[in-house]
Order: C-alpha cells, then structure tokens, then sequence
C-alpha cells in the first residue's frame, strides 16, 4: 500500500488545513495510507523584514516545491490565495477545495466597527491590498505593518500599539475562533478579498498520475471556477499577493461567473475596479486585467513593483 506524504507549513493554521485534507483523503477509503509532513521555511524563519521585500508568499510555496521534487512529500496543501499565479513547469495545481468564507474581517480591542474608529487609530495588516482599501475607506486611520501568524497578530494588537488588525475570516473560521474575536466582516466593497482567498489549493507533480487521480476526488469543480476566473485575472495583471490586487468571483445561474477585480494605490487615492459576467472564465480574468491595466493600472503597479525592489 503507498503511503502519500502530505506536506504542510508548521503553522497551527496551516497544519489544520493539512489535516481538513487529510481527513478527506482517508474518507474516500483508498488503498493508500497519509502521513503530514510539516516543512520549515525561510519565510517561517525570516521574521524582521518585510515579507514583501525577500519574495513574498511565494518563498513559502517555493521551498514545498523543492521538498515535492526531492520525493520528501506528495503533495502539498496551500491556502489558495498564498499560491502564485504561474505555477513551474512540473508542477500542477491537482484540487482546489471548497471554499470558506472570502471576506476580510476587522477585529478592534474596542470593538468599534471600522466607520466607527476614532480618526488616528493604527490598523495593523501587512497586505497592500488591504491597506490601500482601509485608507480608502478611512482616509484619517494609519495603516502600520504586522508581521507574523495569527495568533502572533492577536498578540501584537494587546501588547503594541495597533487600535484593530485586518485578517482573513477564513484562517479564523478555520482554527475555530470566528465567533471569540471577529468585530465586523467587512463587505467586498471595503475590502475586495485577495484571489483565491479561503479556498485550498493542493499542489503534486505533474508526473505523478496516481496523485492527480486521487485529488480529482476532492476537487471541486465550481469553486474551481471562480478561482480560475481571479487567477487569469492575477496572471494577467502580473499580479501576487504582494501588491495592492484583489479579485473575487461568484457563480451565476447556470454556468456564467461574475468577477469583480481591483487594483489600487497603496495611499489608497485611487481605486480601479471592474465586475464583469462571462461564461468563460479565463477570457473573464484577462478582460478585467486590460481594462484595469489600461486605465492607470499599469503604472501603480510599476511604480508599487519598484519600491518593493529598493
Ligand atoms: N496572508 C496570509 C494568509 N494566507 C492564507 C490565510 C488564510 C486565509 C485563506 O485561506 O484564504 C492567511 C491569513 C490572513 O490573510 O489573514
């Protein structure tokens, strides 16, 4: 019988994602057996910078791969949105699982929902995207970098000077904590979620049948959709989770996807957005990338992408 090795960043958060996968995985009641793997990255030792500034998110899928390659493990489980938009050659995106909550969600020691946060308060996030729309909603709040997992976060709101912090409702939702802290969900129109956002990716070899086989039991086909749609939209904008894009999709009667995207100024004075309906979720994404690109786009994102190489 063989013994597929799942690999997992450490974090609590990310081991219940494995585990959630897991879990799936021996419920089909495959001739296989699953074992965890939990692989220790540079962007998990790397705690003082800006993550922004060593490579991002895509440090973290970077070394997986390289763990995938060498045989260490089978698969990997990523948060969908961590995933950067081209995949390297030999690799395949096998699922994408269901999805969680998308929102963003704000959570404040005083309770106080966003609008109502005195003018000076400090929000702690570490996400362009989420700054710029936080400033474009509250352009009299400070917007101050936090590095680190959740439970880090929580901790740094206490004991530093941040008056809220901005997370993502699914990492809550996962640990089981959305009801003890959330203050406010906020709705796309403040804070459009991140592409991909509370959705799984799983990630194998390319050349690796049996994994691919068995991960099409537990993709699911709709989710995987709308994902498709945010993701053209990302490679199209030459977008990662670095820079100030969001896009987030919803399925329409029938088979049409309606996308809504984003692109921003990190100051928050300009937002370009776009929602458009297509059957054709690919064509969907690239169309909204040319329009936003078009439109002034292009430049906030050169001008974003050459401040992060200072
Ligand atoms: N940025 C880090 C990250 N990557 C995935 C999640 C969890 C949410 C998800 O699975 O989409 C988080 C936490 C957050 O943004 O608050």
């Amino acid at each position: 019988m063989r013994t597929i090795v799942i690999g997992t960043r450490k974090s609590n958060l990310a081991l219940k994602q494995a585990e959630w996968v897991k879990e799936k995985l021996e419920g089909l009641g495959l001739p296989y057996k699953f074992e965890l793997k939990k692989i220790v990255t540079k962007g998990d030792r790397i705690l003082d910078v800006t993550l922004s500034k060593v490579g991002g998110k895509a440090l973290f899928v970077k070394e997986i791969e390289k763990a995938m390659e060498d045989g260490e493990i089978d698969l990997a489980v990523h948060s969908m949105k961590d995933i950067p938009s081209v995949i390297p050659e030999g690799f395949s995106l096998g699922a994408v699982t269901e999805r969680v909550d998308p929102r963003d969600v704000l959570i404040s020691e005083s309770e106080k929902k966003l609008h109502e946060l005195p003018a000076g308060s400090v929000i702690g996030t570490s996400s362009l995207r989420r700054q710029s729309q936080i400033l474009a909603a509250r352009p009299d709040v400070e917007v101050k970098w936090i590095r680190g997992n959740i439970e880090t976060r929580m901790r740094k709101m206490k004991e530093e000077d941040f008056d809220a912090i901005i997370l993502a409702a699914a990492g809550l939702e996962r640990m089981g904590w959305s009801e003890k802290i959330v203050t406010e969900y906020l709705a796309p129109e403040n804070s459009l979620p991140s592409v991909g956002q509370g959705a799984l990716g799983i990630e194998c070899r390319t050349d690796d049948t049996d994994i691919l086989e068995l991960l099409q039991h537990i993709h699911d086909a709709e989710v995987a959709r709308t994902v498709q749609a945010e993701r053209a939209f990302l490679k199209n904008v030459e977008g990662s989770c670095q820079v100030p894009v969001a896009g987030h999709a919803v399925l329409e009667e029938g088979d049409d996807v309606t996308l809504r995207a984003l692109v921003a100024s990190p100051d928050g004075k300009t937002l370009l957005q776009d929602e458009q309906t297509g059957s054709d979720p690919e064509r969907l994404g690239k169309v909204i990338a040319a329009n936003l690109l078009e439109r002034g786009g292009k430049e906030i994102l050169d001008q974003v992408k050459k401040d992060l190489e200072e």
